[in-house]
């Protein structure tokens, strides 16, 4: 197998996002393709502000499994998922940050939606603070082909951009390569702790 070049700069993501908080204990999983046919994606289990390039292992997007054994992310099948539907995605990021925990539980619907910030501009394709961002909520389940399957289905109507909330665990977000999903996960988290302090504010 060629070097994979994502794999330096997903590598340097995993760590600032562990500086950040924002995958404590050993949440979170964070992968990079590889090719039409795999991705490169966490060892389960593992501090991810530590890693190094030997707590990756190669999975194919079709089985999910690793070779030799050894076990990749608990949440392998919403990575392999995104891109086996969406070919553009080069990267994604799932995180577990106390904002996203909280608002995801917070906002009962099956949407958060963003408007009148103008870091909505940090997700490609937004020109405009006027226009609304619809990151979808999903319920939380530990049956993860079952909740992939629940996230196909609603993409058939409402296709994903950027990423979605499972409901009191976190964010799970994506770009055509690293520097993109880690924008996307910058400017979301900065969205979610605005949206956050904006409703604490205005509660009556
Ligand atoms: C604190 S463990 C939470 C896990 O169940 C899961 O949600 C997670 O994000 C990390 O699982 P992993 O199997 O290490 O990728
Ligand atoms: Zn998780």
């Amino acid at each position: 197998m060629t070097e994979n070049l994502q794999l330096g700069a997903l590598l340097a993501a995993c760590h600032w996002i562990g500086q950040k908080g924002w995958s404590p204990a050993t949440g979170g999983n964070m992968s990079v393709r590889e090719g039409d046919a795999h991705c490169l994606i966490t060892e389960s289990g593992k501090d991810k502000g530590s890693l190094t390039a030997d707590d990756f292992l190669l999975v194919a997007l079709e089985s999910g499994l690793a070779p030799g054994g050894r076990r990749p992310s608990a949440e392998t099948g919403l990575h392999t998922m995104l891109y086996s539907r969406y070919p553009e995605t080069g990267a994604v990021l799932h995180t577990h940050s106390v904002n996203s925990t909280v608002l995801s539980r917070v906002e009962r619907s099956g949407a958060l939606v963003l408007e009148g910030y103008e870091m909505q501009k940090s997700l490609s394709g937004q020109t405009s603070h006027l226009d609304q961002v619809v990151i979808p909520i999903f319920d939380n389940s530990q049956d993860i082909p079952a909740l992939a399957q629940k996230i196909i289905a609603s993409s058939e109507h409402a296709p994903l951009q950027y990423g979605f909330l499972l409901r009191g665990h976190g964010l799970t977000c994506w770009g055509r390569d690293v520097a993109e999903a880690r924008r996307h996960l910058e400017g979301l988290e900065f969205l979610f702790q605005c949206e956050l302090q904006r409703r604490l504010l205005e509660a009556k």
